[in-house]
């Protein structure tokens, strides 16, 4: 018998905590598996009471009358429409809350062959779970006046593939400084329809991974990712990640052989990886080891993240071994809290204050305060400035670049959809929700400066580059930064010789690497010409210092120091001979930024790392891109 528990109140609650919604679903008996018909190995009791606030679940083996118990949160039966069911009284309340800023996460679960893709994806007759959400988020669009739009990929042997893009694109994962995971390089499609969405989603479907395997005709063999993005004003407000799981395989039972084999390795790898996140989530662990495959990345922030979750556990009425792994790990998912919070809006990042203070501090407490104001020149171009200071005609020049786009494509019906990849791709193929990761190019490229962006007039005693030998550089441009600090100045005219076309592999978006061998950037090598007689202004003797002083710093920090910068400015100059402190983790944020040379390119980089290690780099050549 099917239950209805009354989640409404409980998957609206305003309340930050939200523990992860689990509900079982069983499918029917195939026509095939028709002799095990009449013995289900699994029943529900107290499902009938509306109120309950959970469903035991009894798992019973035929053969050995082994006898379970598990609580969850809600129990649907054998019924053909009982993914119907599940939209409406589950996932159709997590809905509004993507309207307000919150995200979600719905992920089916369970071992190959329970349902999982029947479920989420459905058939014509018996739309998904996937469909189903896509056609509520566009009535309600069609109510508030938002926009929708989705990706679609999928986690193929532990890599990440995007399933809208006609050519193979594979999708980097990325974790900003707040643990937040994106995707970069993910195209998005903008959905106004039903007809639409099919069109754009069913070309995603069959370029999924699927094979016949001795369990299931058409299993899947990686995990599907389904995300729909709600936008107001521009501003994605909240996005859904439907999830179908690839199931748990025996291989004592499917035959896979060769690349099956591989796949079911992978598979089973995965699903490992997230028990293992499930058991230390639930047993308090220091560390959740989402790092083990792509797939509990991905689920971050939907188990112990800031996503509300919910997990459809599948079964199938004939399999107790399987049933009972998998109503196993659905009950201990139901313990893991999410913290569930608003989307963060475009904002200040917050490194610019930590970091500031942090080294600010640090040096001082080293009695360097020389050094601290000629980091803190050197800082100046990454900070950027308080997003409210960002000037509206900064904002424009990069800002109107990505509306356009957006704009295109809402004008040009056609091409829409290819506006749109091209503007995800450009945009670091980021949501708009996660443009705040690029706010520091744009803070780096475009601000101007205000008051309180200054640097103290003993900064200014400290000046790295006289404000006389710049004043004469005729860039039209660097007479906007004549606020800035002296070697910001120096620096930002560099910036604005970078290129600004719609280039998905402009170096401002990708950390590069040059195809050249790195050159010293001393007075000899450099080139004396254009942007580049600004860098040959600075004494020789200030290089070497501030290299000195962010290598001690390199070798002297200990690892919270290094992990709570959370930046690295690469400083080429040394780089291949200087000691590195090896104590530096994933990267989070890269800015690169070029200056044209009528002879050679010479490229600086910056780069900000979730750990800290500090170097510039000079140097002269081509860029690649697989940097
Ligand atoms: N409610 C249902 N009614 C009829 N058939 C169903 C129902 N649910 C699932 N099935 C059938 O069960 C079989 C297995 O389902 P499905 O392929 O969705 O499993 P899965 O869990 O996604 O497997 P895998 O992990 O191998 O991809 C399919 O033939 C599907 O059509």
């Amino acid at each position: 018998m099917d239950s209805k528990t009354p989640a409404k109140s409980k998957l609206l609650d305003s309340s930050l905590i939200s523990k992860v919604r689990v509900v079982l679903r069983v499918r029917p008996f195939l026509p095939r598996e028709i002799s095990d018909e009449g013995r289900p190995c699994v029943s529900v009791i107290n499902s009938d009471d509306g109120e309950a606030s959970e469903v035991t679940v009894h798992l019973k083996d035929p053969e050995s009358c082994r006898n379970e118990s598990y609580q969850l949160d809600a129990f649907y039966g054998r019924d053909d429409d009982n993914v119907k069911q599940i939209f409406d009284r589950e996932l159709s309340l997590l809905i509004p809350g993507i309207f307000h800023g919150f995200n979600a996460t719905v992920l089916a679960y369970g071992a190959t062959g329970s349902g999982k893709t029947f479920t989420m994806q459905g058939i014509d007759e018996l739309p998904g779970l996937m469909p189903l959400t896509m056609s509520n988020i566009l009535s309600m669009c069609e109510k508030t006046g938002s926009r929708a739009e989705i990706s679609y990929y999928e986690v193929y042997m532990d890599r990440c593939w995007d399933l809208l893009e006609v050519k193979a694109n594979e999708i980097a994962i990325w974790d900003d400084k707040d643990g937040q995971v994106h995707l970069k390089g993910l195209s998005s499609v903008p959905v106004n329809s039903m007809s639409e969405f099919h069109e754009a989603y069913s070309c995603g479907v069959q370029r999924r991974k699927v094979a016949h395997t001795g369990l299931n005709d058409v299993s899947s063999r990686s995990h599907g990712v389904l995300v729909i993005s709600v936008t107001s004003q521009g501003l994605v407000t909240g996005k859904i990640n439907l999830i179908d799981l690839a199931g748990n395989e025996d291989n004592r039972r499917t035959g896979n052989e060769g690349i099956r084999l591989q796949e079911s390795a992978k598979i089973n790898q995965s699903l490992f990886a997230l028990s293992n996140v499930v058991y230390a989530l639930n047993n308090n662990l220091p560390r959740v080891p989402y790092r083990e495959s792509k797939l509990t990345r991905i689920l971050q922030d939907s188990l112990g993240g800031t996503s509300r979750a919910l997990m459809v556990a599948c079964l199938n009425p004939g399999e107790y071994q399987e049933s009972l792994r998998t109503v196993s790990l659905a009950a201990r998912s139901r313990h893991i809290s999410n913290n569930i919070s608003l989307n963060p809006k475009v904002e200040t990042p917050k490194v610019k204050i930590d970091m500031e203070a942090k080294l600010q501090a640090w040096l001082e407490s080293k009695g360097k305060t020389k050094s601290v104001h000629r980091m803190m020149a050197i800082w100046s171009p990454l900070m950027g400035t308080n997003q409210t200071s960002i000037s509206q005609s900064s904002v424009k020049k990069l800002g109107c670049q990505r509306s356009a786009i957006a704009e295109s494509a809402k004008l040009d019906g056609k091409g829409e959809r290819d506006a749109f990849v091209t503007a995800r791709n450009l945009f670091g193929g980021e949501t708009l929700a996660a443009s705040h990761l690029w706010e520091p190019i744009q803070n780096l490229h475009l601000a101007s400066p205000t008051k309180g962006d200054e640097r103290d007039t003993s900064a200014k005693e400290n000046l790295l580059v006289s404000e006389a030998s710049l004043r004469d550089n005729s860039l039209g441009l660097e007479k906007e930064y004549t606020e800035l600090s002296p070697l910001r100045e120096a620096l930002s005219p560099i910036d604005s010789n970078a290129p600004k076309s719609a280039d998905a592999s402009s170096p401002i978006l990708k950390p590069m690497t040059p195809k050249t061998p790195f050159i010293y950037a001393n007075a000899e090598n450099m080139q004396m010409e254009g942007t580049c007689q600004k860098f040959n202004a600075w004494s020789t003797n200030l290089k070497t210092s501030l290299i000195k002083e962010y290598i001690h710093f390199l070798n002297t920090a200990n690892r919270e120091e290094l992990r709570e910068l959370k930046v690295t400015l690469l400083l080429c100059e040394q780089a291949q001979t200087a000691p590195v402190n090896p104590k530096s983790s994933a990267s989070i944020v890269n800015i690169g930024f070029t200056a044209h040379s009528s002879a050679s390119i010479v490229n600086i980089g910056f780069t900000a790392h979730s750990s800290a290690s500090f170097f510039i780099f000079l140097f002269s050549g081509n860029w690649t891109e697989d940097g």
